[in-house]
């Protein structure tokens, strides 16, 4: 028998809007009260957004946020009896909590204070927040209802004391981040410690800023079972009835199958994409198609985020790019219908060299010229944006990243790097991936082998590893941390390993000024990867 009617809000905030996010929250209780819902639940902070980051750090910032929550507090007054769990930060003794507060009636039940703060990864809390000490479980209908907040579900106390107090049903309210695995990891770390209660695990959806929230809310059951589980990468509602012992009896919704591995980062690279452009205040991106799989990949990642009207590709062509990287890029950009256009830089890169001929007089052609060809290219994108307000996404990716092989203010300039934490090995499997869809990217393209067309026959390989060893190595490096012994003992030469490792240290300058992009892995660059750039250690 139904006791309490439980809904779950996975909707997408952003990040110090906070007129916006009450207004959500408010959407989502007037759904609940239609619903005759007793319960409803929203993200961890959803009021500020997450993460707020030093936003967080100014008074009038949190004293808005509070009037916010007043505010919100009697807009929901007249949907009698529904519990809206809300979260929100709370300044008290001169220490700032993340927080979250039970509103009902007009009035504020009970409000918990997070225990465990993330400090590690993407995470920041302990530079923000104090850690709160007491559980907390209220009484809705007969059932008891404790409360935590994502890292407390991810250590055995917090439970633990809810259970103690005679919690039935544990209500987690989340705003975790993504990357590949992150799913299973949630479950692995947490099922143990709610063992023998429900857990409604409630989290945020969308992009910010590095970050992407994949949503994928879930009910356990008691005896651990996943119950119910909402859609990945989309905003969702869902209803979880709790008889009197609090444990599952009816849901809205049937365990949501998971994308397989490619199609969950295609979905977080393009909602990550919409979201930084939408709530930014951009509607139109651009980008330089070079007729290679880097741009290639990024243009159709950014057709399917923004609509293929709203995307602009441009060709620069300079005497090193081959009859086919045109071809293939005309090919590509009429395939997705998108504003194609070419400015042949020739002319501009002979400019350049004339300018500086007297004081080049005698030097040998180096990379510098080459350098030159992508700083036009970049310079020339800028522009475009500049007068046309479309934002210009980058197209370097992790392998790129990683070892400096690209140009600052060249190619790497640019609002938005879509494909920084996507290396090079997995940009041909997204690539192969979406074409099985629909083609949209020319076969060649994924087929001929990666240059950089700055010099006569250039190829990726003249100065890099092949890239199936080069990504190896740079996940054994930096996302797993292992140190050069371990890669070698993996099988991997000692020289390249030194020419990697090497080249990961020089180019830590190049990666502090390039533009930020979306977390997928379990280790990006970005807040994710805190590296000095003057660094003396040598392994
Ligand atoms: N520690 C440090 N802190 C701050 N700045 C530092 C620095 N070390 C050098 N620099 C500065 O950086 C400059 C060197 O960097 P930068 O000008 O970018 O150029 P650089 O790294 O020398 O050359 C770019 C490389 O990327 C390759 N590339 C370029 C474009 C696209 C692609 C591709 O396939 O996608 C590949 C290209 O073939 C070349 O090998 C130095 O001249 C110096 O001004
Ligand atoms: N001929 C070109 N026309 C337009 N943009 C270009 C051109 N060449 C390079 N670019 C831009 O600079 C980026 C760096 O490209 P580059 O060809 O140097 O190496 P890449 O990493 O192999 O990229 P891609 O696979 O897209 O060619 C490209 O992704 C593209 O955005
Ligand atoms: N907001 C949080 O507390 C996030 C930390 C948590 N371990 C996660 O990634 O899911």
């Amino acid at each position: 028998m139904t006791a309490v009617k439980l809904g779950l809000a996975q909707i997408n905030m952003t990040v110090g809007n906070l007129p916006a996010n009450a207004a959500k929250v408010a959407d989502a209780a007037r759904w609940a009260h239609g619903q005759g819902l007793d319960v409803l639940l929203t993200p961890e902070l959803a009021l500020t957004g997450y993460p707020a980051e030093d936003l967080l750090l100014r008074p009038q910032f949190v004293r808005q946020q509070e009037a916010q929550l007043g505010q919100l507090c009697q807009d929901m007054a007249s949907y009698t009896d529904l519990h809206v769990v809300v979260g929100h930060v709370r300044e008290q003794g001169g220490l700032l909590y993340n927080a979250a507060s039970v509103l009902v009636n007009g009035r504020i039940l009970a409000t918990y204070f997070k225990h465990e703060l993330p400090d590690y990864g993407v995470f920041d809390e302990k530079r923000y927040f104090a850690s709160g000490r007491d559980p907390l479980v209220f009484t809705v209908k007969g059932v008891r209802f404790g409360l935590n907040i994502c890292e407390d579900a991810w250590f055995p106390d917090s439970p633990a004391r809810a259970r103690a107090q005679g919690a039935q049903a544990l209500l987690v309210l989340n705003a975790s981040p993504y990357s590949l695995g992150k799913q299973d990891e949630r479950h692995a770390q947490i099922a143990a410690h709610v063992a023998g209660m429900t857990m409604v695990y409630l989290n945020k959806v969308g992009g910010q800023d590095e970050l992407v929230f994949d949503g994928a809310s879930f009910v356990l059951d008691p005896a651990g079972g996943v119950a119910m589980r909402l859609p990945v990468f989309e905003e969702a509602l869902g209803i979880v009835e709790l008889d009197t012992q609090g444990r599952p009896v009816s849901l809205s919704a049937t365990p949501h199958v998971w994308p397989d591995s490619l199609e969950q980062i295609w979905r977080a690279l393009t909602l990550a994409v919409h979201d930084y452009l939408a709530k930014g205040g951009f509607t139109r991106a651009v980008l330089g198609l070079s007729g290679g799989i880097d741009s290639a990949l990024v243009l159709a990642l950014a057709v399917d985020a923004l609509g293929a009207a709203n995307v602009r590709a441009v060709m620069m062509p300079s005497r090193y790019t081959a009859d086919i990287s045109l071809v293939d890029a005309r090919e590509m950009a009429q395939g997705l219908s998108v504003a194609y256009e070419e400015i042949n830089i020739a002319g501009l890169v002979q400019a350049y060299d004339e300018a500086l001929a007297p004081q080049f007089k005698g030097l040998p052609v180096d990379s510098t010229e080459e350098n030159i060809q992508a700083r036009i290219r970049g310079n020339l994108l800028m522009a475009l944006s500049n007068k046309s307000g479309a934002l210009v996404l980058t197209t370097g990716n992790k392998s790129e990243l990683a070892t400096g092989y690209c140009t600052l203010y060249g190619d790497m300039a640019g609002g938005f790097a879509v494909i920084k934490d996507v290396p090079k090995t997995l940009v041909y499997r997204l690539a192969r991936w979406r074409n099985q869809r629909s083609p949209v990217i020319p076969q060649r393209i994924i087929t001929r082998p990666p240059s950089a067309e700055l010099r006569p026959d250039q190829t990726d390989q003249d100065s890099l590893p092949a890239y199936e060893v080069l990504d190896a190595i740079i996940e054994a490096y930096v996302e797993r941390n292992e140190s050069v012994a371990q890669i070698q003992a993996a099988g991997f030469a000692p020289e390249v390993i030194a020419q990697v490792v090497r080249l990961v240290r020089l180019s830590e300058y190049k990666r502090r000024q390039g533009a930020i992009g979306p977390k997928i892995t379990s280790r990006a660059f970005g807040r994710d990867w805190r590296y000095p750039v003057t660094n003396g250690f040598r392994e």
